[in-house]
């Protein structure tokens, strides 16, 4: 995909932008281009065969009228004298008939192209949609603002482009068809044309004020609309079942999700009502600009100034051409439409990530000789008033294993989403032996680190799977997936799956398995042995785990992380004693750097955390 302009994530504009009507309309119209090259993109044969059918399509109207009159006419000439005029008569049926088949066809064929056009856009645009979405990063994900612009994106990007296709091409069809009733009608009067065009403009009017109006409604329901979302899923999905029915949140959920949805309905039928008056109004005018032509061409047929064919097909020519141009003007309201929804499409499109590439990438040090080094680091979350690091200096040599201490919020798995560039940080660099890491390639970076988070992700897939994202390349090679898993500690978990790898793990699909807390926890972490990058990172590697599991894990800890630099994270202090070196993070900052028994011996923060959880231990 083609890099964008940058464009930071900005509070979306909820009201319409304060501009001159006639900018707003343009510039909402501006849109039709890009996105008439996004399906050309995607699918330029239909798209061609969808326009020349239009073409076609348009021009069949006029020429059925055209050979109306010229029935009446002969039919008019010839009463009485069916010999004469039979033939001919029915030659211009015979032609009739053909171009109503023809038109048939070509129906069939432009339901079939658009309903092609429409199924393989959708691929394409969601394509592009979730291609963008993995391309922006995590700190977008931890905006709501973003997840509004998502889900706008997502509920126009999918289905409006093809709308206003069928729009434009619809519209193309409506052009040609009106210029050719016009053709006919100039031929009777200017002026009626222009009294029909008139009358149809207050019609327009109010379709694009109605259509602009039910699109900021929608854009102001969003997160209103999300919430409602979630509601629905915390109520039928599995990860909240359980707690839904003990503290009996059901009615209370249902009844909120409830209220929201009544709320939008209401709004929804108040513009509604708003509206009809002002569109029954309109409507009413361009009806009196039809009759008016209608009573003109009878007050000539009755004069004789045109013959009883001519009166047919102009009566017919009116009517089409008021019908056209009523369809031309809402074709026009329904493009402005969708382009504002399609507009929300490309907004997202339009975000660029923050964390971003090198544009002349180095190689990431192979071995690491010097070590990882946070040069006055600092960092501060996007919307946070706060720093939650704060200048943090520290050298890890390689080989090195350094346990992350500190209460809750100090700012640990912070420090690690640094280091895996998740984030890059406020002020300061980190590099691993000079390289800083915005200069490395960000998959080359993450391919050099093993990783388990906290809330490690819990894929609803293979625990072959599960083990073998670690490293996607060697994801079929199962003896590395069985080395991971032993150094994750989950081969047993393995040997008590009923199809081994090959078991669906969680409970959503048909024939899964579910596991324990502690069980995926030993899938986690083999997940973060299957790499054997130099780096490793453990963000709480035992919280989950048993006693015995915690032991084993010590015992194999040392020869896991032989040669390679971990970081970890624990509360436990039976773990953090694992470590080369603790660092203590306390109000931002790092306090306390040493061994275990160093920091015991300084009797700081370090000492003071370790005494109270053993004294909890060892007391009664
Ligand atoms: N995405 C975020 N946006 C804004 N603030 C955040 C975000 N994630 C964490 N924080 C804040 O940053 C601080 C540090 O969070 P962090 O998760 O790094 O702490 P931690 O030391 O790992 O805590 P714990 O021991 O509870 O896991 C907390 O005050 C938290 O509220």
């Amino acid at each position: 995909m083609s890099r964008r302009r940058n464009r930071p994530l900005d509070q979306p504009p909820l009201q319409p932008p304060k501009k001159s009507p006639k900018t707003r309309f343009l510039n909402v119209l501006a849109n039709t281009p890009k996105l008439v090259k996004l399906v050309w993109q995607a699918e330029p044969g239909y798209l061609l065969l969808s326009v020349i059918i239009t073409l076609i399509r348009g021009l069949i109207p006029v020429t059925e009228l055209y050979i109306t009159k010229l029935v009446v006419d002969e039919v008019v000439a010839n009463i009485g004298q069916l010999e004469a005029a039979g033939l001919t008569i029915l030659g211009l049926v015979g032609l009739r008939f053909a171009i109503s088949f023809l038109s048939e066809v070509a129906n069939q064929v432009n339901n079939y192209s658009l309903q092609v056009l429409k199924d393989r856009f959708s691929i394409h645009a969601n394509g592009v949609l979730i291609q963008q979405a993995i391309r922006l990063d995590l700190s977008h994900y931890e905006l709501p603002e973003f997840h509004d612009t998502l889900s706008r994106a997502q509920q126009s990007g999918s289905d409006y482009p093809v709308r206003i296709l069928g729009t434009l091409t619809g519209l193309l069809g409506q052009l040609v068809s009106f210029l050719s009733s016009i053709a006919l009608l100039l031929r009777f009067s200017p002026w009626v044309m222009l009294l029909l065009l008139v009358t149809s403009i207050p019609a327009l009017w109010a379709s694009v004020k109605y259509s602009g109006r039910r699109f900021w409604l929608s854009r102001s329901q969003t997160q209103a609309g999300r919430r409602a979302d979630y509601l629905q899923r915390v109520l039928t999905q599995n990860a909240f079942a359980k707690e839904v029915r003990l503290f009996r949140l059901g009615d209370y959920l249902l009844q909120q999700w409830m209220d929201i949805r009544r709320r939008f309905n209401n709004e929804s039928a108040f513009l509604s009502r708003r509206f009809a008056t002002v569109r029954g109004v309109a409507g009413t005018v361009a009806n009196l600009g039809y009759y008016s032509a209608y009573g003109w061409t009878i007050v000539r047929a009755v004069q004789g100034t045109i013959s009883i064919g001519d009166f047919t097909m102009y009566s017919g020519a009116f009517a089409q051409a008021q019908n056209v141009l009523q369809q031309i003007l809402q074709s026009i309201a329904q493009t402005y439409e969708y382009n504002l929804y399609v507009s929300q499409y490309f907004e997202f499109l339009d975000l660029a990530p923050k964390v971003v590439e090198p544009p002349e990438p180095k190689p990431f040090p192979n071995p690491i000789r010097q070590g990882l080094e946070l040069r006055n680091v600092s960092f501060t979350y996007p919307g946070a008033s706060e720093p939650t690091l704060e200048n943090l200096n520290l050298t890890v040599k390689p080989g090195e294993s350094i346990a992350l201490v500190g209460v809750n919020g100090a700012g640990k798995t912070t420090l690690l989403k640094l280091v895996t560039r998740l984030y890059d940080p406020s002020e300061g660099e980190i590099a691993v032996d000079g390289v800083p890491l915005s200069e490395i390639a960000l998959q080359e970076l993450r391919r050099n680190i093993g990783v388990i988070f906290q809330d490690f992700a819990r894929y609803s897939l293979t625990a072959q799977d599960n083990i073998g994202f670690g490293d996607l390349s060697r994801r079929d090679d199962l003896g590395q997936i069985d080395a991971a898993a032993a150094a994750g500690g989950a081969t047993e978990v393995i040997e008590g799956l009923d199809h081994g790898y090959e078991t669906i793990l969680g409970k959503i699909f048909a024939g899964g398995t579910d596991l324990s807390g502690g069980q995926w926890q030993k899938i986690g972490m083999a997940r973060a042995f299957m790499s054997s990058a130099p780096i490793l990172i453990l963000d709480e590697p035992t919280a989950a785990l048993d006693a015995i599991a915690e032991s084993e894990l010590f015992s194999r800890f040392r020869r896991l992380t032989e040669g390679r630099m971990t970081f970890f994270v624990s509360h436990r202090f039976s773990t953090v004693r694992m470590a080369d070196r603790i660092v203590v993070l306390e109000n931002h900052r790092i306090i306390e750097v040493g061994s275990h028994a160093e920091l015991l011996e300084r009797r700081g923060l370090y000492a003071k955390m370790f005494h109270l959880q053993a004294s909890s231990y060892l007391e009664g």
